[in-house]
C-alpha cells in the first residue's frame, strides 16, 4: 500500500465491556494483537463502539457543558490554575491563538470536578460536575482496557498488570476549544505538532474534524473520528516502557471553516514518583536492544517543561 492511500485503522471495540477480564477469549486475543500491531505502526487508532460503552447522551452532556464553560467571561476562566504543567486555563497564546484549554487532574476521583465547577459557577453546576466525573471515569476504564490489550498483545506475564496500574496511576482530563479563524477558508495550525508525554491518550470531539498525525513516512493524515468514536494515541512514556516498539505519533490540529471545534481528552499518566522500566521480555540483543534507561515520570516531565525539546525522550533517557 502506497503512503498516499494510508489511513489510520478503525477498530471496533463493541464486543468488549469495561471492567471485564477477557484473558482466555479468542476475540480478545485477536484484538490485542491488532491493537499492538496498529500502535507499533501508526501510534494511534480510531476506536469505534456501536454498543456505546460511553453513551451518546453522556457525550452530548459533555459537549454542551463545555460550550457553556468556554462561553464564561475570560476573567472567570482565568481563575482556574493548576500545579500540573499545561493544565491551568490556557488562552491567547501567541503561537496557537485559536486554542483554549483546561486540565483537571484526577477528575474521576474525590471532589476535583466539583471544586472545578464551583470555581467556574459560584452558584454551582452539579450536573456538569457529575458529567465530568462520569466521562473521565469511563475514559480511564477504557484506557485500562487498551493497556491490558497491549500487555496481552506482547504476551507478557500477568505480573506486569502492576506496571499498567502504575502507568495509569494518575490522569489529566483536558477540555479544549478551538476558535474559528478570522480568515475562514485558510488552513491554520491550531495546535502545534507534538508528541504526548504521558502514557496513553483517549480523545473525543464534536463533529468538527482537525486532528492529524504524522506517519512514519512523514506524511500528515487526518484522523476522521466518527460520532461516538474516539482517537487513541500512544504517549512518550508508553513508548519508553515498550522499549520504543510502540510509536508515539507526532500530531497537530488544523482548523479550517466556520465551526468551532471542541475536544476532550483523558491523558493517563504515572504518578510523579513512579519509576518506568522496560520489561526484560521486550529486550533482546538482535532486533530490540535496550533503547531507554529507567526513569521517573516526574523527572521526565520537569525535563520536558524546562527544555521543551522536540526529542525530549531520546535526549533524556535514550541509551
Ligand atoms: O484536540 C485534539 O484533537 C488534540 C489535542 C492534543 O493533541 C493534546 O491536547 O495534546
Ligand atoms: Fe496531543
Amino acid at each position: 500500500m502506497g503512503s498516499d492511500s494510508e489511513m489510520i485503522p478503525c477498530l471496533d471495540f463493541s464486543m468488549f465491556e469495561l471492567g471485564f477480564d477477557y484473558e482466555e477469549n479468542e476475540e480478545w486475543k485477536k484484538m490485542s494483537k491488532k491493537v499492538r500491531e496498529t500502535l507499533e505502526r501508526y501510534g494511534c487508532f480510531i476506536l469505534m463502539d456501536d454498543k456505546n460503552k460511553i453513551s451518546k447522551s453522556l457525550c452530548e452532556y459533555m459537549l454542551n457543558g463545555m460550550k457553556a464553560l468556554f462561553d464564561l467571561p475570560e476573567e472567570i476562566k482565568r481563575k482556574y490554575t493548576s500545579v500540573m504543567p499545561f493544565s491551568s486555563y490556557n488562552s491567547h497564546c501567541t503561537t496557537i491563538p485559536l486554542f483554549q484549554s483546561f486540565g483537571i487532574v484526577d477528575a474521576p476521583f474525590g471532589d476535583t470536578t466539583m471544586e472545578f465547577t464551583n470555581l467556574m459557577w459560584p452558584q454551582g453546576n452539579p450536573i456538569f460536575s457529575e458529567t465530568l466525573k462520569a466521562m473521565s471515569s469511563k475514559m480511564l476504564e477504557l484506557n485500562y482496557l487498551i493497556l491490558k490489550m497491549i500487555l496481552d498483545g506482547y504476551g507478557l506475564p500477568k505480573q506486569y498488570t502492576s506496571d499498567i496500574e502504575k502507568l495509569k496511576s494518575s490522569s489529566n482530563f483536558r477540555l479544549i476549544k478551538y476558535k474559528v479563524h478570522d480568515e475562514i477558508n485558510k488552513d491554520c495550525e491550531a495546535l502545534l505538532p507534538h508528541t504526548d508525554k504521558n502514557t496513553l491518550t483517549i480523545l473525543c470531539q464534536n463533529e468538527v474534524q482537525g486532528l492529524e498525525v504524522l506517519t512514519k513516512s512523514n506524511k500528515w493524515i487526518q484522523l476522521n473520528i466518527p460520532q461516538g468514536g474516539f482517537a487513541v494515541l500512544i504517549g512518550d512514556t508508553l513508548k519508553a516502557w515498550s522499549n520504543g516498539r510502540l510509536h508515539a505519533a507526532t500530531h497537530r490540529v488544523m482548523m479550517n471553516g466556520d465551526k468551532e471545534r471542541y475536544s476532550f481528552a483523558l491523558f493517563s499518566l504515572p504518578k510523579e514518583e513512579v519509576k518506568i522500566e522496560v520489561p526484560h521480555e521486550l529486550v533482546d540483543d538482535k532486533m530490540h536492544p535496550l533503547r531507554y534507561k529507567s526513569f521517573n515520570y516526574g523527572d521526565y516531565l520537569d525535563y520536558y517543561v524546562s527544555t521543551l525539546k522536540e526529542n525530549a525522550l531520546e535526549a533524556f533517557i535514550g541509551v
